[in-house]
Parts: C-alpha cells; sequence; structure tokens
C-alpha cells in the first residue's frame, strides 16, 4: 500500500454545540505533494487537520491515510504515519525537558534509547533548538515551543507531515529555517498557514476553504491571481504579489523558479 496518500471523502464536521465547521470537504493528496490549506480566521483549516490523525472523528464522510478508513483500529497505525504539529504547542509539550518531550515519541513507538536520543538531537539540531534540550518546557518564549513541537515530531520520521499553522510566532530567521527543512522534508506535507508568501515558496498545490467547504483547489499561481476569489474568502494576495506602491512591480518569480 501507498503509506502517504491522504484521501478525505465528503468529510463533515459538526461540534457539539452545533457548530458547522465542515460541510462535505473532498480531496485526495499523494504522495510527496507538497500542500497548502488556506482560509480566513474560521474557515475549517485546524478542524479538518484534527481529522487527518484522528484527534476529531467525522461526523459525516471518512478520511482514509494509504489504502485503508481511519478508524479505531487504524489509528494506531495512522498515528504512526501521519506526525501532527498542532497550532498550540502547549498542546503538544507536557514533559519535565524539552528533550524528554522530544525523544518520547520515538521511545513510544519502541526504539531503542540509544535511537531514540539519536533521533532526538537531530530533531532538535534541525529546527535549531539543542541548546534548550535540558530546560522545561514551559520555560520556553512562544516562537521556541513551537521549533521544538516540530522537533517532537520529526524525531519519529512521519510519512506524511501535517502542521497547524506552523510559522505562526516565529521570528524571520526562524521562519526561514523552517521554510528550508520542509523544502528537504520530500514526503508528503500538508500544512495549514496564513503566511501566503511561504506557500508560494513551498507548495505546488493550495486548498482554499471558506465556510467549512472546499473553494478551490490548485496550483497557488492561479489562486492568487483570481483577486474575486480571494475576496469573496476574505484573503489577499500573498505580499510578494502585491506591486510596490511606488513603481508597481512585483518581486514574485513566475511558477518553477523558486522551489
Ligand atoms: N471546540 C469547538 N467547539 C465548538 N466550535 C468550534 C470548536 N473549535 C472550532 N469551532 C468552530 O468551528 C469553526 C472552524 O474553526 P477552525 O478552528 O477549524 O477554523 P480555522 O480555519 O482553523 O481558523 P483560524 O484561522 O482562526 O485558526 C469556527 O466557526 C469555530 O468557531
Amino acid at each position: 500500500m501507498s503509506h502517504h496518500i491522504v484521501e478525505v471523502r465528503e468529510l463533515c464536521h459538526t461540534y457539539s454545540d452545533g457548530s458547522v465547521a465542515l460541510r462535505g470537504v473532498s480531496f485526495r493528496i499523494t504522495h510527496g505533494e507538497s500542500v497548502a490549506i488556506i482560509g480566513a480566521n474560521g474557515a475549517g483549516k485546524s478542524t479538518l487537520l484534527m481529522h487527518l490523525n484522528g484527534y476529531l472523528a467525522p461526523t459525516g464522510g471518512e478520511v482514509r491515510i494509504g489504502d485503508y478508513p481511519l478508524t479505531r483500529g487504524t489509528l494506531p497505525e495512522v498515528r504512526r504515519t501521519v506526525g501532527m504539529v498542532f497550532q498550540d504547542p502547549d498542546d503538544q509539550l507536557f514533559m519535565p525537558t524539552v528533550f524528554d518531550d522530544v525523544a518520547f515519541g520515538p521511545l513510544n513507538l519502541g526504539f531503542p534509547r540509544e535511537e531514540a536520543e539519536r533521533r532526538s538531537l537531530e530533531a532538535l539540531s534541525r529546527v535549531g533548538a539543542e541548546h534548550l534540550r535540558d530546560k522545561p518546557p514551559y520555560r520556553l518564549s512562544g516562537g521556541e515551543k513551537k521549533r521544538v513541537a516540530i522537533a517532537t515530531v520529526l524525531s519519529m520520521a512521519p510519512d506524511i507531515l501535517v502542521m497547524d499553522e506552523p510559522t505562526e510566532g516565529l521570528d524571520p530567521f526562524a521562519r526561514r529555517q523552517l521554510i528550508g527543512l520542509l523544502r528537504e522534508f520530500h514526503h508528503t506535507k500538508i500544512f495549514t498557514t496564513h503566511d501566503l508568501d511561504m506557500v508560494l515558496e513551498l507548495c505546488q498545490r493550495t486548498i482554499v476553504l471558506h465556510d467549512g467547504e472546499v473553494a478551490a483547489d490548485g496550483p497557488p499561481e492561479d489562486i492568487f491571481r483570481d483577486v474575486a476569489l480571494l475576496a469573496a474568502c476574505r484573503l489577499e494576495q500573498p505580499l510578494s504579489m502585491q506591486g510596490c506602491p511606488v513603481c508597481g512591480r512585483t518581486i514574485h518569480q513566475e511558477p518553477g523558479g523558486n522551489r
């Protein structure tokens, strides 16, 4: 089977208070695709991501990872395949030290301590957080927590990387470092973001959610040129596609030039 395929069929989610977050979302993402899910606040992005490794269960429709539907029975295998970085790092960090948090995943997967430690150090180094290894997570800054949360997932070497707003709270250097890291991750990656310039740099495909539905699905350049679509979905063009207020020139290169 291909572990790397993510398929969502007519996915619906209504929260227990009656809020309807997803209204029949469908798409299929295949191995190696880099896909951004974008949309205004409240469009349903986080709700959608939380279905991809079973943190939320659909109230209608289904999610398939690889060739299997996501069910209670396939959940352990799905959680090994899909690495999820939550929007709020506090949802991900709960151990006494950063190192313990990053090593928790590989140890839980059954790797020997030595291998778990090797993977953890490598993951911390990839996010530039080796120096934080002995700190308690609650003593970290917001951006540091975010980087460590990403390391907790990288240490498990998932086949599919799912991230909810990965650059939120990062300083420009850390953002650039993360973009480089994501570019090196050659398996399937799916993330939500309001950072549309990052989408242009990293993605061949963007899915636009609006009010719990897919409003568009295609190459970012095409979507970002559709000004009427963007306005209807309460989005704006990435800064690099907006003309300079003085000379009108843009800094965005044409497709294929920068991915
Ligand atoms: N636990 C919850 N209980 C009830 N309603 C919720 C809950 N979580 C989210 N919602 C509602 O579901 C809808 C979609 O929310 P969601 O968090 O998925 O949006 P989002 O696109 O990720 O937004 P943002 O860009 O602000 O993070 C919103 O109307 C929100 O109020």
